[in-house]
C-alpha cells in the first residue's frame, strides 16, 4: 500500500464501502424474550404457520344472520329475526344458525355456522328497547332495520395473512409492527442475530476523562462517547475501552487483547501524518490486511480499514465531525451488514439546498445537515459549522449533504443528493 503516511493510494467513498462489505462476518444466532427483541435484527425469516384470521371474525359488535334474510329490511319495515344465542369474544358459538335465526355477536368473536353477515347492533332496532340482560336475549327477538349483502362484516379466514405467507425478510430490524406479527405467531423468543460487541478507543495524549478537569491544553474525550451512542443505535453492544497509549507496540496488544471478544474494533484519532498518528505506526507493523487508507471525502480523507485475524479495523479520524461521518458511511454499514441486513448502505435521496455552500473542496463533500418539508419539497441546510473539527452542529444532523467535489461548493436552490442518518 506504499507509504503509509505520504503517498496513499485514494479510492472512491463507493469502492470503501464495497471493501468493507467484502469482509463482512455475519453475526451467530440467538434467542431472546419478544420483550426484548425491539430494535433487533431477525436472524430467520418469519412464515405464516396458520392464517389470520383462522377464523371467520365479526368486525362489529351486532347480530350474526344469513344475509338473505334481511331480504326487504328497513327502518320502516323491520324484519324479525329469532335470536339464538350471544356469543362473547373467545367463545365458541352453540349453535349453527336456521333461516330466521340470528345470533348477538361481539367485536371479534367468532360467527356462527349458518351466518354470512352481521349487522350492527344500530341497525336493529335492539337499541331502542328497554336493556335485556344477556341471558334473556336467548330467548328474545331482534328486528333488522337494513338489507344486509353476504359478507358484510365479517373478516373471512386467511382475509390479513394467508397461510404459509413470508411475513419478515432475515436481517429485518424488529419496531412494533414487526413485534405485533410475532406475537400473533406466537414467538414468545425470538430468533435474532447476536450485537456485535465493538470496542471503542481513542488515542491522543491530549484526551482527559470525562470527569476529570480541564487543564491548558487538553480535552476530554467526547469521540468514544460518541461511537458508543452511533453503534448502540447500529445494534451494536459498545465498549469504551481506556486511550491507547502512544506507542505501537503497546497500541497493537492493546488491540490484540479486544480481539479475544470484540467482533469489531474502533479507534479514533491518530491515523493523518503527524509524528504520534499511532496507527499509521501500527500498520507499518502490525500482521493484519490494511485495505485503504484515504478516501476521496471531507471530513474524514484519513479513514483506514484493515482486517485483522479476520475482524475489522475501522481506524476513523481524531477530528469529531470526522469521526462521526466515518462512522456513518463505513462501520454503520457494517454493522448492518453483520445483522442480516440486505441494504446496508444508507438511504439516499435528493433535496433542495435551502443555502449556499461556497466552500470548494478536491474531495466530495458530507456535510452534516438538516431538513425540513416546505410546501411538499424537502430543504436542506448545513446543521451548523462544518469544519471537520467542530463537534457541535453533530447533535443537528439529520442527514449528510453531498457536496460534489470541484472550486465552487453548491449555490442556494441546486438539487442536492442527501445520504439519510436515520437507522432502517
Ligand atoms: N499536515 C497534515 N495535517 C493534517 C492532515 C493532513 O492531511 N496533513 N489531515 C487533517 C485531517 S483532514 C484530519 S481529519 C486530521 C486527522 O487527524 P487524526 O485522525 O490523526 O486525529 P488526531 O490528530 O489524533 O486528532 C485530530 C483532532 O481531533 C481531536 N480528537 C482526537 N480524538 C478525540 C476524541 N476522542 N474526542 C474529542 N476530540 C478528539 C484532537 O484533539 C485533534 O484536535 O488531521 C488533519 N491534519
Ligand atoms: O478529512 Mo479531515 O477528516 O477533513 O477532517
Amino acid at each position: 500500500m506504499g507509504n503509509l503516511k505520504f503517498g496513499r493510494e485514494t479510492i472512491r467513498l463507493e469502492e470503501a464501502q464495497a471493501r468493507v462489505l467484502r469482509f463482512v462476518r455475519r453475526m451467530e444466532k440467538e434467542r431472546v424474550p419478544l420483550t426484548e427483541a425491539a430494535g433487533r435484527r431477525l436472524a430467520e425469516e418469519i412464515r405464516a404457520d396458520h392464517p389470520v384470521p383462522h377464523f371467520r371474525r365479526s368486525g362489529v359488535d351486532g347480530y350474526a344472520l344469513h344475509a338473505e334474510d334481511t331480504a326487504g329490511a328497513s327502518g320502516r319495515t323491520p324484519v324479525r329475526f329469532e335470536v339464538t344465542e350471544t356469543i362473547p369474544c373467545g367463545v365458541m358459538p352453540q349453535h349453527s344458525l336456521g333461516r330466521g335465526q340470528a345470533a348477538r355477536i361481539m367485536t371479534g368473536a367468532v360467527v356462527p355456522e349458518g351466518a354470512d353477515a352481521v349487522v350492527m347492533l344500530e341497525m336493529t332496532d335492539r337499541l331502542e328497547r328497554d336493556e335485556r340482560t344477556e341471558e334473556s336475549d336467548a330467548a328474545a327477538s331482534v328486528g333488522v332495520l337494513r338489507a344486509m349483502m353476504p359478507g358484510e362484516n365479517i373478516s373471512p379466514i386467511g382475509q390479513e395473512v394467508a397461510e404459509g405467507e413470508t411475513l419478515l425478510p432475515g436481517g429485518r430490524k424488529i419496531g412494533p409492527g414487526e413485534a405485533a406479527i410475532l406475537a400473533t405467531f406466537g414467538y414468545s423468543h425470538v430468533p435474532v442475530f447476536k450485537k456485535p460487541k465493538v470496542a471503542i478507543f481513542s488515542t491522543g495524549f491530549e484526551l482527559l476523562p470525562v470527569e476529570a478537569s480541564l487543564r491548558p491544553g487538553l480535552i476530554r474525550n467526547s469521540n468514544s462517547y460518541m461511537l458508543a451512542c452511533q453503534v448502540t443505535d447500529a445494534g451494536g453492544e459498545p465498549t469504551i475501552m481506556p486511550a491507547l497509549p502512544d506507542d505501537p507496540g503497546k497500541v497493537q496488544s492493546a488491540l490484540a487483547e479486544a480481539l479475544e471478544w470484540a467482533d469489531v474494533l474502533i479507534t479514533t484519532g491518530g491515523v493523518s501524518v503527524g509524528d504520534k498518528d499511532v496507527l499509521v505506526e501500527l500498520f507499518a507493523q502490525w500482521d493484519g490486511e490494511l485495505h485503504f487508507n484515504k478516501i476521496e471525502m471531507r471530513p474524514g480523507s484519513p479513514t483506514s480499514f484493515g482486517c485483522w485475524q479476520g475482524k475489522p479495523l475501522f481506524a476513523l479520524s481524531g477530528n469529531p465531525g470526522a469521526s462521526y461521518v466515518g462512522f456513518e458511511l463505513l462501520a454503520r454499514p457494517y454493522l448492518r451488514a453483520a445483522l442480516g441486513s440486505s441494504d446496508p448502505l444508507p438511504q439516499i435521496s435528493s433535496a433542495c439546498l435551502d443555502a449556499d455552500y461556497r466552500k470548494g473542496s478536491a474531495y466530495p463533500r458530507y456535510v452534516r445537515g438538516t431538513s425540513r418539508v416546505e410546501q411538499g419539497m424537502v430543504k436542506v441546510k448545513p446543521a451548523g459549522r462544518d469544519q471537520s473539527s467542530i463537534m457541535i452542529s453533530i447533535k443537528d444532523a439529520d442527514c449528510l449533504i453531498l457536496i460534489p467535489a470541484g472550486g465552487q461548493g453548491a449555490q442556494a436552490g441546486a438539487l442536492v443528493t442527501t445520504i439519510s442518518l436515520m437507522e432502517k
